[in-house]
């Protein structure tokens, strides 16, 4: 298997720095690609191990395209998650003014978090979306825009200036990455991990995401993630994105994924992974009833009832 990592690129994206924190990049090629589809393409095709690319941000919410690619198409899987602090810089081409700026460029999901500040300081400037945030620095680079949001850090490599930095319309914005590749067994269970799942109802009725949300809620399972995404099939039709605390090979996680297995049109397992806000330690207790332990005694009483052994 190629032992190269496909990103968000071009180089100098909030997703490489994400990327570099984790340890087994140390011995992985990383290669940049224009967008999510073609990253999450590379890994499809076989051409990268697996693809890094943005998945949520505390200030929108879930980063469509990369659900979209999750939800359809040939499963992937989510292996690694990673959480970055955001604050953007606005750069330009040297000797540039505020004055000066008339278009500014940066990734759809920027606009967001920077939109108060926009307001205040660039009202009339035209916003031009990227592919990425180091992509709209290349684009100042050849001077097709005056000004771009990204970080910092890119400054240096697109040879521009950052005329303001440190700019967040939220306080600890924070954006969440995920390592994504083919369909294999998820990590071994750290004790502080989540599970990624893609839910269809099978049919339209009163209380039907209620159903599907009280498979988690009756085993004692907090969610972390909840993102509706329309199916393509018309209006109303929806499909679920949904993060949940725990592994798959924890009883109560695999016995929730049984129960919506048996009352959903379709469940997409996305992965079970280490969680990147917590350690094991820090884990709240959960509903009573709903450990390992009491999962296989209940499940042993049972056997023993149907044998006549009680
Ligand atoms: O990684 C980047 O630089 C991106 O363009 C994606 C992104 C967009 C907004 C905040 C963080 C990452």
């Amino acid at each position: 298997m190629p032992a190269s990592y496909a990103y968000l690129g071009p180089e100098g994206t909030f997703t490489e720095v994400a990327l570099r924190t984790l340890p087994e990049t140390a011995t992985r090629e990383l290669v940049p690609y224009v967008s999510v589809q073609s990253a999450l393409d590379a890994v499809r095709a076989g051409e990268a191990e697996a693809a890094f690319v943005p998945i949520e941000n505390s200030v929108e919410g879930g980063i469509t395209t990369t659900l979209d690619e999750l939800v359809a198409g040939e499963p992937l899987m989510i292996y690694r998650e990673v959480l970055l602090s955001i604050t953007f810089a606005l750069l330009v081409r040297p000797g540039t003014k505020l004055t000066d700026i008339k278009t500014v460029s940066a990734h759809p999901a920027a606009q967001p978090q920077v939109r108060n500040w926009l307001r205040k300081h660039l009202p009339d400037a035209h916003w031009e979306s990227a592919a990425s945030n180091a992509d709209a620095a290349r684009l100042v680079q050849e001077g097709r825009y005056d000004a771009a949001f990204a970080g910092e850090f890119a400054a240096a490599r697109y040879g521009l200036q950052a005329l303001e930095t440190g700019i967040h319309d939220a306080e600890n914005a924070q954006t969440r990455f995920v390592l994504v590749g083919r369909p294999a067994r998820p990590a071994a269970p750290t004790g502080a991990d989540k599970t990624s799942v893609v839910l269809w109802q099978r049919d339209d009725h009163p209380g039907a995401l209620r159903d599907l949300l009280g498979e988690f809620a009756s085993r004692g399972i907090n969610l972390m993630l909840l993102q509706s995404r329309p199916t393509g099939a018309g209006i109303g039709n929806y499909c679920f994105c949904i993060d949940a605390e725990g592994h798959i090979s924890d009883r109560r996680m695999a016995e929730t994924l049984m129960g919506l297995k048996r009352i959903c049109l379709q469940v997409r397992f996305l992965g079970s992974y280490p969680r990147a806000d917590i350690t094991s330690a820090e884990v709240r207790p959960t509903l009573p009833g709903t450990s390992d332990e009491e999962f296989m005694a209940a499940a042993d009483w049972v056997a023993r009832c149907q044998d006549g052994r009680f």
